[in-house]
């Protein structure tokens, strides 16, 4: 592509900028760049109801607004496809999670239904419980990290389904790939989900009590409790889920959860004198697991046996055995006990929303979908969660390419039992093609595909672990038989695992990958049914400064979402309005 074109749409997008224009108009995409700081009227209802009521929208200044309208005018207009959707893209920290918020606002505000929904006054508006979904997602979904202090930590799509007066009767929403890891570990100086921190800071001295959260505590994975943020809101995040349906008691009952997994993380191990007996505790931390076992009601031998013994059926008699777990594994086996309980938990939160926000199919004919979707990763060090991440991407990218310029490209994924001999049917399954090659130099097993964004060196170490997501049938068997009616509802007993640990862990493996591979197949159908528009997000610098573009860091961005290589790959171009 000539460097002439780059520049002009560098130069032309840096001096928008100065000016305070952060919306510009590429060609099908609205390219919107982050302005790091609150912009006075950029998202106000006037503003919004001056889009809605202009005659031609497009004709105003480039805006998200503009993008919304024109999409509800789709609908409005019954042209097929109806059905429309909005995919806003963008690195961590460009802005994506803001602009679906301020279109979900659009919306709501736009399409707000005239009656209540069941023509009950007292029934909170649909619009209102579509809203409270944002702050309790992201009380439970995001966290702080070194790139964005509110980062969403899963993807999301949400549906505004309309009704055929085009008004906002129900949704659903659908997320991706929650980075449950997060829970038992932060990379330095980031935090964990931004809901252990409300719960620390915002209790009541009572609530304090019940939940054993004396103040000032120190938890293992509450690392930068110090820094307080605008997230650490508690109360926002309560009301919100109270609209959304939640009562106080099961808030309750969720709270004293995460106030167990915060006692577990602080439960360490230590070598036995004798190796054939399990882990001791260290001594410090015997209160620990006490108070975990209390708050997640499962008594706390059974949850100690849980963590340091594992149970081994072999021989024709299956005979079982029990054998003490080294440390690493009992500490292992504790990270994926909160692990599993928390991704439990932030899937049954999703259905709860969704059961709020639910409407009858016959009460619906058309939706707008909003797509906020992580953008292509590539860190020193990459794993299976980039990966997925840019296998996404390379299927979103895809489908822009197949939308507007008809072209094609591929990447493959598949699975297998080790490193090995997952490298070894990679490259057998990919030989004959050039996206995929290896780092000969370097002694780790990696693989480097070249997406459309650039190339991205995969570490192979871990990945099929990983990929398996493997929980001890032992921790399912405890969390089964606590007392607790959270982790009851959360964890039920079902026929073929009663009592049975031996199946449980001969049970079918679903993998993060072939689960994601899935949801994703599932989103391209519905996105492929729709008509397209696209919000690539921009951030003008890596340090969130106001007024600062960096244009090397703009251009590799414009690169990662597609629209240098769109321009690339249309002879003609894009046209850029201004
Ligand atoms: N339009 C805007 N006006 C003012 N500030 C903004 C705007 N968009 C984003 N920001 C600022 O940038 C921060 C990061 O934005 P946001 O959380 O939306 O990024 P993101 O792309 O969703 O990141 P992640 O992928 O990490 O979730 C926001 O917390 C806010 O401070």
């Amino acid at each position: 592509m000539s460097v002439k074109l780059v520049l002009r749409i560098l130069k032309c997008l840096q001096a928008r900028y100065a000016v305070n224009l952060f919306y510009t108009n590429a060609g099908c995409s609205l390219v919107a760049l982050n302005p790091f700081q609150p912009v006075a009227c950029l998202y106000s209802p006037e503003l919004m109801r001056e889009y809605h009521v202009a005659l031609c929208p497009q004709d105003l200044k480039p805006h998200i607004f503009a993008v919304a309208e024109q999409t509800y005018r789709n609908v409005q207009s019954q042209i097929e496809p109806v059905n429309q959707s909005i995919i806003v893209s963008g690195e961590s920290g460009a802005g994506k999670t803001w602009t679906s918020r301020c279109l979900m606002k659009f919306y709501a505000s736009v399409a707000a239904s005239l009656i209540s929904p069941k023509g009950n006054e007292t029934v909170e508006r649909i619009e209102k419980r579509v809203l409270d979904s944002n702050p309790v997602m992201e009380a439970f979904g995001n966290a702080c990290t070194l790139r964005n202090n509110n980062s969403s930590r899963f993807g999301k799509y949400i549906q505004l389904q309309l009704d055929r007066f085009h008004h906002l009767s129900s949704a659903s929403i659908q997320t991706f790939l929650l980075e449950k890891t997060r829970v038992a570990y932060q990379a330095p100086n980031e935090r964990n989900f931004h809901i252990f921190y409300q719960i620390t800071k915002g209790a009541t001295a009572e609530e304090r009590l019940e939940w054993n959260l004396p103040e000032g505590a120190d938890y293992r994975w509450l690392p930068n409790s110090e820094r307080n943020l605008d997230e650490d809101c508690f109360e926002v995040t309560r009301d919100a889920m109270f609209h959304l349906g939640i009562d106080r008691s099961t808030q309750n009952n969720i709270f004293k959860v995460l106030s167990g997994l915060l006692h577990l993380g602080n439960v360490q191990f230590s070598n036995p004198v004798d190796e054939s007996q399990p882990c001791e505790l260290e001594d410090n931390t015997k209160d620990f697991v006490k108070t975990a076992g209390d708050l997640l009601q499962i008594p706390v031998e059974e949850l100690l046996e849980s963590l340091r013994i594992r149970t081994i059926t072999a021989g024709k008699q299956q005979q079982v055995f029990k054998k003490p777990c080294s440390r690493a594994e009992c500490e292992t086996r504790r990270d994926c006990l909160a692990k599993v309980i928390y991704a439990k938990l932030f899937e049954w939160l999703v259905l709860v929303i969704n059961e709020s926000i639910y409407g009858d199919p016959s009460g619906w004919t058309s939706f707008i979908g909003l797509l906020d979707v992580y953008g292509f990763e590539a860190f020193p060090e990459n794993n299976l969660e980039q990966l997925c991440i840019n296998y996404a991407n390379e299927k979103l990218q895809q489908h822009f390419v197949a939308h507007y310029l008809k072209a094609q490209q591929e990447c493959r994924l598949n699975r297998s039992s080790n490193t090995d001999l997952f490298q070894t049917r990679i490259e057998k399954a990919l030989s004959n093609n050039q996206c995929l090659s290896r780092n000969k130099f370097s002694k780790k097993p990696n693989f480097i595909i070249s997406h459309y964004a650039g190339k991205v060196c995969y570490q192979l170490a871990a990945m099929v672990e990983k990929n398996k997501d493997p929980i001890p049938p032992e921790l399912v068997h405890v969390l089964q038989n606590s007392k607790d009616p959270l982790i009851h509802k959360l964890f039920p007993v079902t026929e073929r695992n009663q009592n049975n640990i031996k199946t449980q862990s001969r049970a079918a493996v679903v993998t993060v990958v072939s689960k994601f591979k899935g949801s994703l197949e599932h989103l391209m159908q519905i996105l492929n049914s729709t008509t397209p528009h696209y919000i690539r997000c921009i951030k003008p610098n890596a340090d969130c400064k106001a007024m600062t573009f960096k244009k090397e860091e703009v251009l590799s961005q414009l690169q990662a979402c597609g629209i240098v290589e769109a321009i690339t790959i249309s002879a003609a171009g894009f046209p850029i309005s201004f």
